[in-house]
């Protein structure tokens, strides 16, 4: 046993509520599965109908991998009494009728599944909760983040009191005190801590982690110089946002293969976001986890937490997530069950650079990463993405978008004496996602140092900046040609040998800017519908988090006991 399931599973069969806090990767998903099953077994047969036990975990990747593993620890049953069974309820695949169903046919002991789910699950008048003798939590504290306190308030209504509660985590924050409250009778808190005796740590001994301090420029090309330098089968690369996560998906398996430098690295790119339709979704994990080539995971917070990839040696974040537990979740990748892992953070040059403080307080030590040899990088580069985002309208439509994507997920970071808006570099972000323009957004109107009229790149003419798609630029010669005649019009591609903007007639500079505005105010609504619709990012969670903390403030403290195992 790993130093959590051997301080959990005796005290968890012996009767006792337990709140469980150890580090990623250290075996926490065995230390409530092998309880479950014991106490289920002990508490003896099921009637068809009643669920023995009940899992909940925030997101479906992670619901289908803890029901992979129980079948796993199921197959080892006497084969004389195969009699249980578990079962997956996840939204995406069926209905919830067709679950019940199944459920009533298979006679499972254990459920296993996402809040929404289950609650629909619990509530259907067919499934009776009267025997059930567990309930588990895992991650609780992100089912909280994300919002879903009350779904599962609605799933604790439904429930029996008399029953075992647990609740696991690598990060058991305070916020998780009111789901103890009213969730958990007497409950004993297990923190299982790493270190030599003199630092104690919160992340995995055997993961090492080095920062960067970059310009928002420079964050891409170190990006490439580390996948085709580094060591590794599988890594794994955070980005902030569906949106960046899509563009720099197309960037990079454009782009790589015409680098020069990146020609000895063949590693396969892979994207995984939480809008993805549940099918693709489930396809790209699977394919990431199953391929046997060195591979790379472009994904958002949606892949952040529990998630047991073997082989992935490294994890990459492009920027600190909105909130610092995410940090260790998503570094917790790597280094897992006593395997070696590196973990890499992007900071941007100024008052990010305290982050690193702000880490050490919470027991996370980085070291800074060498970063030589990316200047000649970062010219190949940005001349073979300056092309790329000219040879089609459609690519600088989808770095708008990314780019407000971004500057959105930057106002939603909990530290705001470290992540301000006030001091963000809106040039230097442009000039990362490739914009010839910045889009007019309202968060640009108060900041500095925005160079005349947005423009990045002089001598752009946008008339003459073709869409690919044959409709989508038949739609727009037909608003070109809705305008007035202009005189002087030029035609062809854009080239940086087009008459700058400054030198243009008055008149042009009011009508274009005008249709810009116009272009980009749709984009910036269609980026902001599309972030307000990720519920599984935690991009768009502001008011969520403060009806949260709102709430939790007016509640009381849990009644709890705390025996911390230094193991
Ligand atoms: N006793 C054990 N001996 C060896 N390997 C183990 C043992 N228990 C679990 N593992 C392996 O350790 C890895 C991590 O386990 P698990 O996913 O349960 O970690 P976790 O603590 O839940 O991590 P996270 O906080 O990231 O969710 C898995 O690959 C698992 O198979």
């Amino acid at each position: 046993m790993t130093p959590v399931q051997a301080s959990t599973i005796p005290l968890f069969c012996s009767n006792k509520d337990v709140v469980v806090e150890a580090v990623t990767g250290s075996g926490k998903t065995i230390s409530f599965l092998i309880p479950i099953i014991e106490i289920i077994l002990r508490a003896g047969s099921v009637s068809r109908g009643h669920v023995a036990g009940i899992i909940v975990a925030p997101t479906r990747e992670l619901a289908s991998q803890i029901y992979s593993v129980l079948n796993s620890v199921l197959e080892f049953q006497p084969t004389e009494s195969t009699t249980f069974k578990a079962q997956l309820l996840i939204g995406g695949f069926g209905t919830v009728a067709t679950d019940v169903q199944k459920f009533l046919a298979e006679s499972p002991q254990i459920v296993v599944g996402t809040p929404g789910r289950l609650l629909d699950f619990v509530g259907s008048p067919h499934v009776h909760s009267s025997s059930l003798e567990v309930l588990i939590f895992d991650e609780a504290d992100r089912l909280l983040d994300l919002g879903f306190d009350q779904t599962i308030s609605g799933i604790l209504r439904i429930l029996p009191k008399q029953r075992r509660t647990g609740l696991f985590s690598a990060t058991v924050t305070s916020a998780v005190g009111e789901l103890v409250r009213v969730g958990l009778r007497n409950p004993v808190k297990i923190v299982v801590k790493v270190g030599d005796g003199e630092y104690e740590q919160k992340v995995p001994t055997t993961l090492s982690i080095s920062y960067s301090v970059l310009s928002p420029e420079s964050k891409i090309p170190s990006l490439i110089h580390k996948i085709n330098t580094l060591k590794y089968r599988k890594a794994i690369v955070y980005f902030p946002t569906c949106a960046s996560v899509v563009y720099f998906y197309l960037v990079l398996t454009s782009i790589l293969p015409k680098l020069q430098s990146s020609k000895s690295a063949d590693a396969q790119l892979f994207s995984l976001h939480g809008k993805l339709p549940q099918g693709p979704r489930t396809k790209t994990l699977n394919n990431f986890i199953n391929t046997t080539k060195k591979s790379v995971l472009l994904t958002t917070d949606v892949a952040a937490r529990g998630l047991d990839i073997p082989e992935v040696d490294v994890v990459i974040q492009i920027d600190p997530p909105y909130e610092a537990n995410l940090f260790l979740h998503r570094a917790g990748r790597a280094a897992r069950a006593g395997r070696y892992g590196e973990g890499y953070l992007f900071l941007t040059t100024g008052r990010e650079e305290s982050y690193v403080d702000l880490m050490q307080v919470k027991k996370v030590r980085m070291k800074e990463a060498d970063e030589t040899g990316l200047s000649e990088l970062m010219t190949e580069f940005y001349r073979t993405f300056r092309n790329w985002i000219l040879d089609s309208r459609e690519n600088h439509d989808m770095a708008v978008k990314a780019y407000v994507s971004y500057v959105r997920f930057y106002t939603k970071h909990t530290m705001t004496s470290i992540f301000r808006m006030s001091e963000f570099d809106f040039v230097g972000l442009g000039l990362a996602y490739g914009l010839l323009r910045l889009p007019s957004m309202p968060e640009l109107k108060s900041a500095h140092n925005i160079p005349e009229k947005g423009w990045l790149v002089e001598g752009i003419d946008m008339d003459t900046y073709k869409y690919k798609d044959p409709q989508k630029e038949q739609g727009r010669q037909e608003e070109l040609n809705n305008r007035a005649p202009k005189a002087g019009a030029k035609h062809g591609p854009p080239t940086a040998t087009s008459k700058a903007w400054s030198e243009q007639s008055e008149r042009k500079e009011r009508r274009d800017l005008r249709r810009e505005k116009k272009r980009n105010k749709r984009e910036t609504e269609a980026a902001t519908v599309e972030n307000g619709n990720s519920s599984s990012d935690g991009e768009e969670l502001e008011e969520d988090w403060k009806t949260l903390i709102a709430d939790r403030k007016k509640k009381r403290k849990p009644n709890i006991s705390e025996i911390a195992f230094d193991l």
